[in-house]
């Protein structure tokens, strides 16, 4: 049970100028550098923006001396989430109040804390182990996980992600990520970037993944030998410091700690991989219309400091206009092989498949979920893997992460405050000054009805995977219904 405690002013809401304090390399930190950074920004609705955070946070300090500690609905929320405003005409949200997340509050403390306590003690959940080969035993012994493992690793506390967001990439993983932090009871860990991986860790290539704990390709029950496991652990846990004493009057049961990696989800290997080491993990997956979220990514891409135009021009190519090319694409880009879903399927095949994704066309497949959602139900089964729509996340954000704080086992009585995005700010490549960057875009931008299409049988199969409409093919079936007669 989560004890009651007042809120910490470090759970309080921020304005929009403090949320955007920079911080040593934690995601928040690219975020908060992404919302200040922001070049459209300019200074009178900078202004605005930073009066109308205050005014909220006066309103909203007004309210939580009154309110109970519930979870929060938006009132703007809707019914039915189904689509999103088109992100390029869509008006800039309102700033709303984000919680300062720094894990940086009293770091040494949070040290010591963890180098004196006994082995095997408590404390908010994590409990500590000399090495996490003798996490697994203890684990095996006891017949489930001992409590998330808190182990010393040069010269820091490193422990395990018990719920990890998978992606898909630019679905609004982060802005889940950093609504699930605020909860007294989570345990966030912003891995630091391993510029080395950087398809992540258990995505890599099975040239440089550990040999010995590599996926056989046929059991998915299969037990690694313990010090072969810890080993691998340990190298995954390397990036996973130990956060601050916000773990403190928690009980130690509902400890959750999350982490986010979107590229995951579209890897053939890492599912299989995560099964092995982590069995009992749990599994977030966010789905967002796959025609915006490959626009996202596009304008990610066009907006880095340096454009490579050659691999942008082919992998953001687009589909042709005959439906051939979709068969021509599962075909040899296979996320609906057989092999490539991981029956009987070895590392090598999966990293085939994976290889093959990533060479061509690579946005555009990423949004054919249903393969890729088949992998993640098949290695960890259906109850582990939560799928969250972003446009119910985009629409209901407080409501979505109160159900997937449910999910992490969590308990609920919890506020959430939305995290926002200044959609103003966010970047678009039509503002920037080089014409190549405007002109590529605008192009992709022309061929939006196409790609509609295109997903469109796809996005049916997805609703029908999960036997709920998305909704994401209402703006091409719309564009079919003939006005009324006048
Ligand atoms: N609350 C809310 N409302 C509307 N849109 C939102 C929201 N939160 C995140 N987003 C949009 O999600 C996109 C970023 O997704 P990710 O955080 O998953 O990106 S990443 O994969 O971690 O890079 C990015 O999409 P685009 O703006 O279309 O590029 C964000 O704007």
């Amino acid at each position: 049970m989560i004890k009651q405690r007042p809120i910490s002013p470090s759970l309080l809401p921020t304005t929009a100028a403090s949320a955007a304090t920079p911080s040593n390399g934690s995601r928040f930190a690219s975020l908060r550098r992404a919302v200040q950074g922001r070049p459209s920004c300019s200074t009178s609705a900078r202004t605005v923006c930073v009066l109308l955070a205050a005014l909220c946070l006066v309103f909203f300090v007004a309210e939580m001396k009154e309110a109970p500690r519930s979870i929060h609905t938006s009132s703007a929320a809707q019914n039915s989430a189904s689509s999103e405003p088109d992100p390029d005409s869509a008006p800039s949200t309102a700033v709303v109040v984000v919680k300062d997340q720094d894990h940086e509050e009293e770091p040494q403390k949070q040290a010591e804390e963890v180098e004196n306590m006994p082995p095997a003690a408590f404390l908010g959940g994590l409990r500590r182990f000399e090495s996490f080969e003798e996490f697994v035993e203890r684990s095996r012994a006891e017949d489930g996980p001992a409590a998330m493992p808190v182990v010393p690793l040069d010269g820091k506390h490193v422990t395990l992600p018990s719920v990890i967001i998978v992606g898909a990439r630019r679905s609004g993983t982060s802005t889940l990520f950093s609504m699930l932090s605020q909860h007294p009871a989570v345990g966030s860990m912003a891995p630091e970037p391993r510029p080395e991986l950087s398809c992540g860790f258990m995505a890599q290539d099975p040239e440089t993944f550990p040999q010995e704990a590599e996926w056989p390709g046929d059991n998915l029950e299969k037990e690694l030998p313990a010090s072969v496991l810890g080993k691998l652990l340990e190298e995954f846990a390397r990036p996973y410091t130990v956060s601050e004493s916000r773990h403190e009057g928690v009980d130690a049961p509902n400890l959750v700690t999350t982490a986010v990696s979107p590229g995951y989800f579209a890897s053939h290997l890492a599912p299989y991989r995560l099964k092995l080491a982590m069995p009992d993990v749990k599994i977030v997956v966010v789905l967002r219309d796959p025609t915006n979220r490959y626009y996202s990514e596009l304008r990610e891409a066009l907006c880095a400091d340096e454009v490579d135009w050659e691999d942008i021009m082919s992998s953001y190519a687009m589909p042709a206009a005959s439906k051939d090319y979709l068969s021509d694409a599962v075909l040899d880009y296979s996320p609906y092989d057989k092999r490539c879903l991981g029956e009987g399927a070895s590392a090598a095949d999966l990293w085939a498949c994976q290889k093959g994704l990533e060479k061509s066309h690579t946005p555009l497949l990423k949004g054919l979920y249903a393969p890729q959602l088949e992998r993640w139900q098949r290695a960890f089964g259906e109850s582990q893997v939560l799928v969250v729509q972003a446009e119910k996340l985009f629409q209901e954000p407080e409501k979505t992460a109160a159900e997937v704080a449910k999910f992490a086992g969590l308990a609920a009585e919890h506020t959430f405050f939305e995290f926002a995005v200044d959609r103003e700010a966010s970047c678009d490549p039509r503002r920037k000054k080089n014409p190549e960057v405007v002109t590529a875009y605008s192009k992709r931008k022309e061929s939006e009805p196409q790609l509609r299409k295109w997903y469109a049988e796809h996005n049916d199969m997805v609703s029908e995977l999960l036997g709920e409409e998305m909704g994401w093919n209402d703006r091409i079936r719309s564009a079919f219904v003939s006005p009324p007669a006048p």
